[in-house]
This record gives C-alpha cells, structure tokens and sequence, in this order.
C-alpha cells in the first residue's frame, strides 16, 4: 500500500495495553496504519508525538482506546463526532444503557469493539445470527488482588486478599459485572455483544489464590448448537490485572478494521 493511503492511528492510553499497541504500530507491524501519535494525561518521556485529545481529531483516521471505560466514556462521542473511528477495548463501557445508545447514535466515524482477551466470539456472533441463544455463562478466575474495587469494604478487600481457597466474588448478570469489575470483566461486555443480548449473559467470578493463569471458561447454549471455550492466559507482565495477549488481540483487531489486506476474519 502506497504511504499516502495509510490510516493515521492515536492510541489513548500507554499503559500494559496502551504501550505495546503504540510500539508496534510504529515499528511498522500493522498493515494500512502509522502512528501518528500518543493521548496521555500526562506528558512522559517517550518516543512518540504526545498531543491533545482535540489535536488527535485533528490528525488522526482512528483512535485506539487503551485507557478504561472512563476514558471511554469521557471522549468517544466526541471522537466519533469528529469522524475519527474508534476501536475500543474497554467494552464493558456499553454495559451502560444510555451510554451505548448515545454512542449507536454517534458518528460519522465508526465504532470497533476488540475481542480482547476472550476467543469464540467469532463463532458465537456466527451463531446468533442462525437464532437465539438461550443460555451463555462465563465462568472467571483470576488472583485475587486483582480483583479488588474501590467499593469494596476494607473487610471484603482482606476476606478477597487473605482467603487460601478460591472465593466467589460475584455471580450475576453480565451487565452488572462489567460495571463492578470495570479493569476485569470487559470480557464479560464482549460475548454479550457477540450474542446480541445482554439478558441471556450470567457471569461467575471467582478469586483465586492459585490462578497463576486468568482463566475464562465461555459456556453457550443456543439454535446454533453448543460452545465451551476454555481460555487461560498468561497475565501481563506489566498489570496482572490483564492477560498478556490483550495488545496482541488489540492490534488484530486494529489491522482487520483498517482493512489493508486479507486474512482471517
Ligand atoms: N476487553 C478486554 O479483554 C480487556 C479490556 N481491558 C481494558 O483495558 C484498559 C486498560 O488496560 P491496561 O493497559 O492493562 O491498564 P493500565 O492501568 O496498565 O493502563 C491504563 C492507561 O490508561 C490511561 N488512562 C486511565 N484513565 C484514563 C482516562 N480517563 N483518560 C485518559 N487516559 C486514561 C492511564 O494513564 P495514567 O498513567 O495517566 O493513569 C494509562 O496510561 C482496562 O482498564 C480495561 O478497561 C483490559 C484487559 C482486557
Ligand atoms: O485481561 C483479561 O483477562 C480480562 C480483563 O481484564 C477484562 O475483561 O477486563
């Protein structure tokens, strides 16, 4: 592809997601895309332009959301007003009724989820289009001082922290555990949206003193047929918090949406 036709790519956020997605974008590595530069709250010594949100939209085909649901929700109207498209991997935003509608409604620049941290979500998005699926369950485990939130009492945070058996943190709808757990169930977000119902979505999660590996177990059940996906990922390095492979799902996702050449869909 001739220079000139490549898309110019913002990643808001440089954190463990944020980092490696803006490092392999300007090493050359995705296909249709050059960075044009980082959105931070603070500026930091790195290698790449730093701007303003409103320079970004002025400069940039797509914006790369590596930042949480509140970054989410603080610029994506504006982003997509402006007529940038946005690739979000904070996907538990859309849990948040209101919010997603306004965000359906927005544009001209087009909305992306990434899968993140989960797979399947091709096959399940496949399916629901056959028909209705009737039950999905995700079933999380992860270390448990990854789990802590700032609602939680002091009490629950030491039960969560000092427990030596796994320990049920939450079991309930999707749309509530994208909220609660908003760094830790985006996943949660992403199979709802691949289904196409929030409603049918139940979510399991559990604290795991012995989760060396986050761990993910997609169960589904629907006109299509029957889904178990099985996923254990090794946590990032630099927030345990997040499975390594997320920047790696992120800059799939980043390279399908700009459409620069073939492969899997
Ligand atoms: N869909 C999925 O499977 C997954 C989704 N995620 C989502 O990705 C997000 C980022 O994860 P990760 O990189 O590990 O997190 P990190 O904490 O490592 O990095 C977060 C980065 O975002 C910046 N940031 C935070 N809040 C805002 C804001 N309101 N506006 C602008 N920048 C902001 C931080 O900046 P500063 O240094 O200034 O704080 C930091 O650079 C998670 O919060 C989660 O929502 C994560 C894992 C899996
Ligand atoms: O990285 C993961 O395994 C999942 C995660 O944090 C999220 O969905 O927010």
């Amino acid at each position: 592809m001739a220079r000139g036709a490549e898309r110019r790519i913002g990643v808001l956020g440089h954190g463990a997601i944020g980092s490696l997605v803006a490092a392999q974008i300007a090493a050359g590595h995705v296909a249709g895309g050059v960075l044009e530069g980082v959105i931070l709250r603070r500026r930091q010594d790195l290698p790449y332009e730093q701007f303003s949100l409103d320079e970004a939209l002025e400069r940039c085909d797509m914006i790369v959301e590596c930042a949480g649901q509140q970054a989410v929700r603080e610029h994506a109207v504006r982003i997509l007003e402006a007529g940038a498209d946005l690739l979000v991997i904070s996907v538990g935003v859309m849990a948040d009724r209101e919010f997603a509608a306004r965000l359906e409604l927005a544009g001209p620049g087009r909305l992306y989820f990434s899968s993140g941290a989960v797979g399947g979500l091709d096959l399940l998005a496949s399916g629901a289009r056959m028909g209705a699926f009737s039950e999905v369950v995700i079933t999380t485990r992860k270390l448990p001082a990854t789990l802590a939130q700032p609602w939680m009492s002091q009490a629950q945070r030491t039960e969560l922290e000092s427990s030596a058996a796994p320990v049920e943190v939450y079991s309930g709808s999707a749309r509530q555990a994208a909220q609660q757990f908003p760094k830790s169930l985006n996943v949660a977000a992403a199979v709802a949206l691949a289904v196409g119902n929030w409603d049918v979505v139940s979510v399991r999660l559990l604290a795991d003193p012995d989760a060396a590996l986050t761990e993910h177990v997609i169960e589904a059940r629907g006109a299509s047929g029957e889904y178990s996906f099985s996923i254990r990922n090794q946590p990032s390095a630099h927030n345990p918090r997040t499975s390594g492979v997320v920047p790696w799902a992120v800059l799939r996702s980043l390279e399908t949406a700009l459409g620069a050449r073939g492969g899997l869909l």
